[in-house]
């Protein structure tokens, strides 16, 4: 007899978590699709343990394979292994319950330790996170009036300072910011920029839930304020899931015109329907399609296009991934195959296309110039136009300059330098006749 009652269950939220883990390592779906779909009230508390698991996968697996708490133990699920030692050993330091696998994995801690080299605590120290948090007012559901009404209300601090001379002005700005203060974007006008440590208090604030505030990142609003589709024009989103730029469009556009949004996945595609509508989207129109399939006649008088294809994500500070960070060229090889394709296929499909934005969330040349340049030596109607310019000239990050009349054109956030995760963007006209 082991001792062990086995009637108690395992708490549901380590089972959800260890299930969702589970998927993710046999290359199912990606980590950052599972907890989307994911409805468990619960399990926004445990996305945490993922993010430690993630962080620190290699050293858990090692500990765990050290332990022989797997070989010793054959009945306990490797996955939810994973989860509950992670929440002990670096998360919140206890386990729920008195289930059998909660008890084993608490019987193995000091083991456990001594295998991850006696401190656990420098493994779990998280890297000093000095990215502010970025929330941008949805306009389709809130004026920026009203937005600053409600954080007055709440007692935060709006930072006073003289419009910015330059960039490097703004982003010490953003650093020298208190934890109560906030302050606006000097690119994207309804974009709020606030302290890193108010990270998780606008994650779960009432208006994020309610979609009046988008969390998006400073680089992805680059994309929507640089196509910058007047109002009433016809748009088209050939990868629109999860709709975060389709919703940053709409509010650029007034919500009038037509968005057209495409996306070929079906589960993203219903995330894309459920979040342009609660997001007050009254102009999209999703299509569930391979954008490469789309046609004009499907799509009437697309006038701006948006091209935000698979990448490879290297750009992205906080990626939810397993996937080990090494380049790999093979699978950069592939995307870049397709970027290329869905870039090309926007530039000749549309007849009446005026401007197209090219976006990736990658730092890596082969996603992002070389496909550019690519696209532009098969399609010589259409030029580059300098993102930077378009910026009043007050950004610093552009291209690779070795890509002649490319690089320079093009923009960059830098996690390095712009407080922002990695993102390229490239703009493309159109040329008349004449040119
Ligand atoms: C980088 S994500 C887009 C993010 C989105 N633009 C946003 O801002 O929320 C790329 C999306 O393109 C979709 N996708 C990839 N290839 C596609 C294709 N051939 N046709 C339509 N959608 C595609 C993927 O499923 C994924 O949802």
């Amino acid at each position: 007899m082991s001792g062990f009652n086995h009637s108690v269950k395992v708490p549901t939220q380590y089972k959800r978590v260890a299930a969702v883990l589970k998927t993710a390592l046999e290359r199912k779906k990606s980590l950052k699709t599972l907890i989307y779909e994911e409805k468990h009230a619960r399990f926004r508390g445990m996305q945490a343990v993922l993010k430690q698991y993630v962080d620190n996968r290699g050293a858990i697996d090692e500990a765990i394979e050290k332990t022989q708490i797997l070989q010793e133990n054959p009945r306990l699920c490797p996955s939810l292994c994973k989860v509950l030692v992670t929440e002990l050993i670096l998360g919140r330091k206890q386990l729920n319950g008195e289930s059998k696998p909660v008890q084993t994995v608490r019987e193995y801690r000091d083991r456990l330790i001594e295998a991850l080299g006696g401190d656990p605590n420098s493994l779990g120290q998280k890297k000093k996170d000095i990215k502010p948090r970025y929330v941008r007012i949805n306009r389709n559901l809130l004026g920026i009036n009203d937005a600053l009404a409600m954080l007055a209300d709440e007692q935060w601090r709006k930072k006073d300072h003289p419009p910015f001379e330059n960039y490097d002005d703004f982003l010490k700005a953003i650093k020298e910011l208190e934890e109560d203060e906030y302050m606006m974007d000097m690119h994207v006008d309804d974009l709020l920029i606030f302290h890193p440590k108010n990270k998780h208090y606008w994650a779960s604030h009432q208006y994020t839930a309610e979609k009046r505030f988008m969390l998006q990142d400073k680089g992805t609003c680059l994309v929507a304020e640089l196509l910058s589709p007047p109002a009433g024009s016809t748009v088209l989103d050939m990868c629109a899931a999860p709709g975060m730029k389709t919703i940053h469009v709409s509010n650029v556009m007034h919500n009038q015109g037509v968005i057209y949004s495409v996306e070929q996945n079906p589960e993203r595609y219903n995330i894309l329907c459920n979040m342009t509508k609660s997001a007050g989207c009254e102009i999209v129109q999703p299509i569930k399609a391979d954008a490469l399939t789309v046609t004009a006649e499907q799509c009437q008088g697309v006038e701006y296009i948006l091209v935000d294809p698979s990448c490879s994500g290297s750009g992205m500070q906080n990626r939810m991934s397993l996937d080990p960070d090494e380049k790999n060229p093979d699978r950069l090889k592939k995307l870049a195959g397709l970027q290329i394709k869905m870039l090309s296929h926007a530039m000749t499909a549309f007849p009446d296309v005026k401007r197209i934005a090219y976006s990736t969330c990658s730092l890596y040349e082969e996603e992002n110039e070389q496909v550019v340049q690519r696209c532009l030596e098969m399609n010589p109607s259409f030029k580059l136009l300098s993102a930077k310019k378009s910026l009043r000239n007050k950004w610093r990050n552009v291209g690779n300059q070795e890509y002649k009349k490319i690089g320079k054109n093009c923009l960059y956030t830098r996690p390095s330098d712009d407080l922002a995760d990695g993102i390229f963007v490239a703009i493309f006209e159109k040329t008349t006749s004449e040119e």
